[in-house]
């Protein structure tokens, strides 16, 4: 296989990356941030120069959707001049470059899956730095950039997590139920990432990638609580009964259609692969 680098390795999908890489593992460097920042140019062309990779995967970004509005301009470094920087390295090197973004570049106000083309409109710091570092992305000519949602898995700090944490230390929780989505098992992300490296795939572009189905913030507690044997009791409330500082998506469910039919994939129903995950946390 071709040589492949992370960045933003030691994140939940640069993990789940890891753990799925199996007898190609030799194929995959996963440096440390300290090796791999995006923000430093000189670091970036030293890597770039020593591994001379086909694929460069960029996990690394500011996700923390809150603290980015009062931490915008980390977050606009990280996650739109970091992307500059590496889509520069891309081109220098003619590197595939395979770029994550989020179902947050989207207002969420239309009820229906969304696709590749429709309009982007971001409401959070987050969302609008994620929309302008897919514009970063595409000035490298090959490029991937997959939106994907609501990320999970046994590694690294997540909605799944969290909940079982909570579940664990309380009696009951208020969990938002009119804000839908659809889970995504960052393990069968990874797993996506690898198809499209291994199909030596040039059919760059924007791909929307999560589980089947869709679900709020309320019904997939409640199947984490289910799934796991948790006692806890769980109340529906609405967005406006849980203030945060950034606003979220009322509706942010995509359609997968284009990387079904590109790249030949079934993709696992978000229920199905949820089971798998609170089995590894188990
Ligand atoms: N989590 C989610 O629910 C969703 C995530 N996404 C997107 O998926 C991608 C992966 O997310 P996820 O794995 O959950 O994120 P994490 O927050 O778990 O990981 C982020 C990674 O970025 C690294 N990083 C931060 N700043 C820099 C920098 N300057 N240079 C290099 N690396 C840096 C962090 O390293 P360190 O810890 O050392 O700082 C960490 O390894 C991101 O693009 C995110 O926007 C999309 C939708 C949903
Ligand atoms: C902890 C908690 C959260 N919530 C709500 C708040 C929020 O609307 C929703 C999810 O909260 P979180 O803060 O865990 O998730 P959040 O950080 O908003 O998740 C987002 O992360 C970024 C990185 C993305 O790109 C998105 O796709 C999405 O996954 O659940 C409750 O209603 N009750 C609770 O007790």
């Amino acid at each position: 296989m071709s040589k492949v680098v992370i960045f933003g390795a030691s994140g939940q999908l640069g993990s789940c990356i890891k753990s799925i890489t199996g007898d190609e593992s030799e194929s995959f460097y996963f440096p440390q941030t300290s090796e791999a920042n995006i923000l430093d140019v000189e670091g970036l062309e030293k890597l770039f120069a020593a591994h001379k990779p086909a694929y460069a995967i960029n996990c690394a970004a500011y996700t923390a959707v809150d603290k980015a509005e009062e931490d915008s301009d980390l977050a606009e470094k990280v996650n739109v001049t970091g992307v500059k920087n590496l889509a520069d390295q891309c081109t220098k090197h003619g590197t595939v470059l395979i770029h994550v973004s989020t179902d947050f570049v989207f207002k969420g106000a239309v009820a229906r899956p969304l696709t590749e083309v429709d309009a982007t409109e971001p409401i959070s710091v987050y969302g609008q730095t994620k929309l302008d570092g897919e514009k970063a992305a595409v000035q490298t000519s090959k490029h991937f950039i997959i939106r994907t949602g609501w990320l999970y898995s046994e590694h690294g700090n997540n909605f799944v997590k969290t909940m079982l944490k909570l579940g664990a230390e309380r009696d009951k929780l208020t969990i938002i139920a009119d804000q839908v989505g659809t889970p995504t098992y960052a393990i069968d992300l990874a797993g996506f990432i690898l198809t499209i490296i291994k199909q030596q795939s040039n059919a760059y572009g924007i791909y929307h990638y999560s589980n089947e189905g869709v679900t709020s913030w309320f019904d997939f507690a409640r199947a984490v609580f289910d799934l796991s044997g948790t006692q806890v009791k769980v109340i529906p409330i609405r967005t406006d009964q849980y203030p945060t500082r950034a606003t979220r998506p009322g509706y942010s469910v995509m359609d997968k259609s284009k990387a079904k039919e590109t790249f030949s994939i079934e993709i696992p129903y978000w229920r199905d692969s949820l089971i798998k995950c609170i089995q590894q946390l188990g």
